[in-house]
């Protein structure tokens, strides 16, 4: 298995975004895992083709690929692994199904849920929503600063804070003691994603 990056690109599901452009800026600025989210309209087989090229890409710049939810397309493409959350397969199944060499991540709010996605086999939490974001509805008020950290001190897996994270916010998460956060927006609509991902991998203190 692989090491659980720092960096998380996931890709932008929401309609009119270029997801392959900005993975492309994101990996050549050294962007350590991609999760690929496609929007639940989104049919298995043009899922299917994005994960392909987006996989492929990904072994080029030996980065990690995910697959956010079907993690059949995970398995198919041989992919690095998968992430689930409530409204997913249970982590328990998702871990029968991809294996225990997989990288599988699970959303966590709250200790409870982080110490029995651990016990039930996820390698790393995405852990949030840390801020306020405009990228996904129907989330929970932000945990903030705080929360992550305790979700952070009741596990010994990494722990990926998400939810509006951006460079200038970065730092103050991995001091509470994430080991890396996830993003969508801050490099999706930034004018220079590539430009973005450094900033965020200075703020994280993994500058190249
Ligand atoms: C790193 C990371 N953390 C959390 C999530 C959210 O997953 P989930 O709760 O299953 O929601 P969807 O992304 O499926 O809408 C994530 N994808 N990645
Ligand atoms: C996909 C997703 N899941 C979240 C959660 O808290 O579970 S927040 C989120 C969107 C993150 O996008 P941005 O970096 O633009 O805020
Ligand atoms: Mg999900």
């Amino acid at each position: 298995m692989p090491p659980v990056g720092r960096l998380h690109l996931i890709t932008d599901a929401r309609p009119g975004r270029d997801a392959l452009t900005v993975v492309v800026a994101a990996l050549a600025a050294g962007a350590d895992t991609i999760q690929v989210r496609v929007p639940d309209a989104t049919t298995d087989r043009e899922a299917y083709e994005l994960t392909r090229e987006v996989l492929r890409m990904c072994r080029d710049a030996g980065a990690a690929c995910l697959v956010n939810d079907r993690l059949h397309i995970a398995l198919a493409l041989g992919a690095d692994g998968g992430h689930v959350g409530a409204d997913d397969l249970p982590v328990a199944a998702a871990r029968r199904i991809l294996g225990p060499d997989a990288i599988l991540g699970a959303t966590a709010r709250n200790p409870e849920t982080a110490r029995r996605a651990v016990a039930d086999g996820a390698t790393y939490l995405g852990v949030g929503p840390a801020y306020r974001t405009s990228t996904k509805d129907g989330l929970p008020d932000p945990i903030g600063v705080g929360g992550v950290a305790v979700v952070a001190g009741a596990v010994t897996v990494p722990v990926i804070a998400i939810g509006g994270v951006t460079a200038e916010r970065a730092g103050e998460l991995t001091r509470a003691g994430a080991h890396g956060v996830a993003v969508v927006g801050a490099v999706s609509e930034a004018d220079d994603p590539g430009k973005a991902v450094t900033e965020l991998l200075q703020a994280i203190g993994e500058s190249r």
